[in-house]
């Protein structure tokens, strides 16, 4: 019995294309993470297995042996493009790839039941009906008379490929230019096998009298080979973009021209549910509102705010979509709202303490019986009218008022008419003071008056008009009458400060009460009186 093996040149060439791709499957496996890794070094390892088998199936002197080895090629021919199939889809659309447990099943079922038919053919012969030794000689190869399996199985992967390129083609029409190279790389690999076994099933082309596919394929190892070495394929760019979206707390789609889902991280999916990528945004009637916003509007969706942002794919003349971002603000709106109605509470108690304070101030300021002021705001005020009035030249009269005979009305009408009596020069105040004129309570019943602008003359007069006034009012429920001494001292001239003109109004009040009283008395000397009445 011949030898079973005989190693050739294709054998080897085989065998190499082989290691390649289990190298290239390796060093993928070591390189950082994309999207379509495991799909990618899954692809590898099929292929590698594809070709390794092959080199033995050309090695081997046995036809029986041949045909077995032939028929336990297929579950990798079969899984070598489920997986190219499976990585465009991961690469070309991220993480969330349109593929749930459905398109799962239905991507791994086909090639099982293709792979235990064509490793049971020697019960059935659905995938080689027969085959024969192509010329005589140990070295022969066979030649296959394909089954319906065969024909299933061809035409099957057939539409996996054409399913990969055309979503290769798609993204290479649509992707930035930073992408282009990359993905025509993916159309160039994919291509040798392909036209390699168009050849091969329409019998116009072997090589080696052999299947010329898996010779093929060690170029596509090759082109990736250089793509990732050179073309930065799986590198920085992609790499980083899969993250940076997947890493994103902030919701990003990428809409086509139809405006269709094509692309959602995995914050824009937990928004939008299971499977937005397919879908048109018509579907999320929130969101097709919220796109139909202004630039800076937000867009409010349970209990969450977002800000819209997007930017437009493709050129001005040709739009191939949109990506959209929605910044999820809703914390920034709900601190900004506590902040506010925080600021609105603290402003009212702002106010409310300011009007405390001013109510405190009042009351500090005001005698309570008669609402006048009290001397603690005459020395607040005194030296602020003395300051203005020494800065303008204007001169500034200072009156010291007292009742004249205030105890007698005491004794007689009781405390209630003495009250009474305060309350009611008060009052007549009102109608002579000026806008820049000050009553102060400056005792139990003396008063304190500062006339603005008013020179000695000027201030008798007035005092004197509200002496006469006062000594018409009735006072108590006897309707008593009453009057009152003043003593008018006028800055500067007659002292520079509060206490100086105090002191010399006070002198012309004694003068005024040791004349008899009911009269206003000027601090020039001599003192200068005005109606000398007395009650
Ligand atoms: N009803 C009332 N009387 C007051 C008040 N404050 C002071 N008095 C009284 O005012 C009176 C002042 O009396 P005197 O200082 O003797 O002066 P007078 O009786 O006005 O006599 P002459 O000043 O000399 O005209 C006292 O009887 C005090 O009790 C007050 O708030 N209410």
């Amino acid at each position: 019995m011949s030898s079973a093996w005989l190693w050739q040149a294709p054998s080897f060439m085989l065998l190499s294309g082989s290691m390649l791709m289990l190298l290239l499957a390796l060093w993928i496996s070591l390189r950082p993470a994309f999207a379509g890794r495991a799909a990618f070094v899954g692809m590898q390892l099929t292929l590698a297995w594809w070709c390794g088998m092959a080199a033995l199936e050309y090695a081997t002197t046995w036809p029986e042996l041949k045909a077995d080895l032939a028929r336990w090629t297929w579950p990798a021919i079969v899984l070598g493009p489920t997986f190219w199939l499976l990585f465009a889809l991961r690469y070309l659309y991220g993480h969330g790839a349109p593929l749930g447990w459905r398109g799962h099943a239905l991507a791994w079922s086909m090639p099982l039941l293709i792979g235990v038919l064509a490793v049971t053919d020697s019960l059935h012969h659905g995938l080689y009906r027969s085959y024969m030794p192509i010329r005589a000689g140990v070295d022969s190869q066979l030649h296959y008379f394909a089954g319906p399996v065969f024909y299933f199985g061809a035409l099957y992967l057939y539409l996996l490929m054409l399913g990969a390129l055309t979503l290769m083609l798609l993204s290479l029409s649509r992707c930035a230019r930073v992408y282009r190279k990359q993905y025509l790389g993916f159309v160039l690999a994919s291509l040798p096998p392909w036209i390699a076994n168009v050849g091969y099933i329409t019998q116009t082309w072997t090589l080696f009298d052999f299947d010329p596919t898996p010779f093929a394929l060690t170029f596509t190892c090759l082109i990736f080979a250089w793509l990732i070495r050179h073309g930065q394929l799986f590198d920085l760019i992609p790499v980083a973009r899969t993250l940076l979206l997947d890493a994103l707390p902030d919701p990003v789609l990428v809409l086509d021209r139809r405006r269709r889902i094509v692309e959602a991280n995995p914050a824009a999916r937990r928004w939008l549910g299971d499977e937005p990528v397919g879908r048109p945004l018509d579907d999320w009637h929130w969101l097709a509102e919220g796109l139909a916003m202004h630039e800076r509007d937000v867009l409010h969706h349970d209990d969450h705010a977002f800000e819209i942002s997007r930017q437009p794919l493709g050129t001005p003349a040709r739009s191939a979509g949109e990506l959209v971002l929605l910044r999820d603000v809703s914390h920034r709106i709900r601190t900004e709202q506590t902040l506010s109605s925080a600021m609105i509470v603290l402003e009212a108690q702002l106010e409310a303490n300011q009007q405390l304070q001013e109510q405190l101030h009042e009351a500090a300021i005001r005698d309570p019986l008669t609402g006048s002021y009290n001397r603690r705001f005459l020395a607040e005020i005194a030296p602020r009218e003395l300051s203005h009035a020494a800065r303008t030249g204007q001169p500034l009269a200072l009156a010291l008022i007292d009742f004249d005979h205030f105890k007698r009305l005491n004794d007689s009408d009781g405390h209630a008419a003495g009250d009474a009596a305060l309350v009611a020069f008060a009052r007549g105040w009102q109608s002579h003071g000026r806008a820049d004129d000050y009553c102060f309570r400056y005792g139990g019943e003396e008063w304190l008056l500062l006339l603005s602008g008013c020179n000695a003359a000027q201030a008798a007069e007035r005092v004197d008009a509200l002496r006469q006034a006062f000594a018409r009012e009735p006072i108590g429920t006897q309707r008593r009458t009453l009057t009152f001494s003043a003593g008018i001292a006028v800055f500067p001239a007659d002292g520079g400060d509060l206490a100086g003109l105090t002191a010399a109004a006070d002198a012309a009040l004694y003068h005024a009460k040791a004349t008899g009283r009911n009269r206003v008395v000027t601090a020039a000397a001599p003192p200068t009186t005005c109606n000398e009445t007395d009650a």
